[in-house]
């Protein structure tokens, strides 16, 4: 799949003569993941400008995106535990990136981290959770396939406070057997985490692979619903995707953008910059 910028690049080399070149231009945005709603609004704009360059192109889209993403960086508080509880759906890289953010706030001198394998719903995930435990020196409590993922949270909170542990990780299970049981599971986690850490040191990230397009909005929006989301890592963005979803995701939620991951390691990782996402979107240079 090309990406956003060759898609576009592509859209405006060839059809600044069609007559239906607002509607096609429409139809290009949203293969490109901005969605249908923030298409629908640049195509609007262009054609009130009467606009057919790529360059009032460009500008209309700085203007239009720059104030909808927002980037945060992710610190830890002073309290301990701080909890980081991980959503997203099977295979987006929930597990790899709890490897990667362990990874992260260890190099920033925080020895003391441990991770829960909050999803039971899938022997290998504890399994993964454990080698990754292993290699990078943090523990991880578990329990066996088909417990009581709330259970697993309540030990592993019980242990990080008694071990005065600076981060607590939770792994949680993107697939049950129908929607209303997995938001039923993840309210119950949160329930438990709420009980005892406060709202300041405890953060709800989405997952969310790139690569999976409009997607991506439908989850978003169930994980949301279901434990209010304080931000988003956004996986494989070393892929051919570049983000155009991010900017559907943050018109719609409303909620920042801590990291992108850029492969498979633990320091493949970098910290949101908005401005320069915005910059490499509009430049169109990938
Ligand atoms: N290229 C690339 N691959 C990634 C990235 N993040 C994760 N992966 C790979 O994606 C695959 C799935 O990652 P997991 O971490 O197992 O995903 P998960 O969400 O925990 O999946 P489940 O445990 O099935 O729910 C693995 O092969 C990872 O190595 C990334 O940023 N870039």
């Amino acid at each position: 799949m090309a990406g956003f910028g060759s898609k576009i690049r592509d859209f405006f080399k060839k059809s600044s003569l069609s007559s239906s070149f607002y509607e096609d231009l429409e139809d290009r945005l949203i293969e490109a993941d901005l969605g249908p709603k923030l298409a629908v609004e640049l195509s609007e704009l262009l054609s009130k400008a009467k606009a057919k360059d790529i360059e009032t192109f460009k500008n209309v889209l700085s203007d239009k995106i720059s104030p909808l993403i927002i980037g945060d960086q992710l610190t830890l508080s002073r309290e301990k535990p701080n909890v980081l509880m991980f959503l997203g759906v099977n295979g987006v890289g929930k597990t790899t990136s709890i490897a990667k953010v362990a990874h992260y706030f260890h190099q920033q001198g925080h020895r003391n981290i441990v991770a829960a394998a909050g999803d039971t719903f899938r022997a290998a995930a504890s399994e993964q959770l454990s080698i990754h435990g292993e290699r990078l020196g943090f523990r991880v409590i578990k329990s066996h396939t088909g417990a009581d993922s709330a259970a697993v949270v309540h030990d592993a909170l019980t242990s990080a406070i008694a071990h005065k542990d600076d981060l607590l990780l939770i792994d949680t299970a993107g697939r049950m057997h129908n929607r209303s049981e997995l938001l039923h599971e993840l309210r119950k986690m949160d329930k438990i985490i709420r009980q005892r850490v406060s709202d300041s040191d405890y953060k709800r990230i989405l997952v969310i692979d790139v690569n999976t397009g409009q997607n991506c909005l439908r989850q978003a929006e169930v994980f949301h619903e279901a434990v209010q989301l304080s931000g988003i890592i956004a996986t494989k963005y070393d892929g051919t995707a570049k983000g155009g979803v991010l900017v559907a995701l943050a018109r719609e939620l409303r909620i920042p953008i801590y990291f992108l991951g850029t492969g498979e390691a633990p320091s493949d990782l970098h910290v949101f910059d908005a401005k320069q996402f915005t910059q490499e979107l509009v430049t169109l240079d990938f």
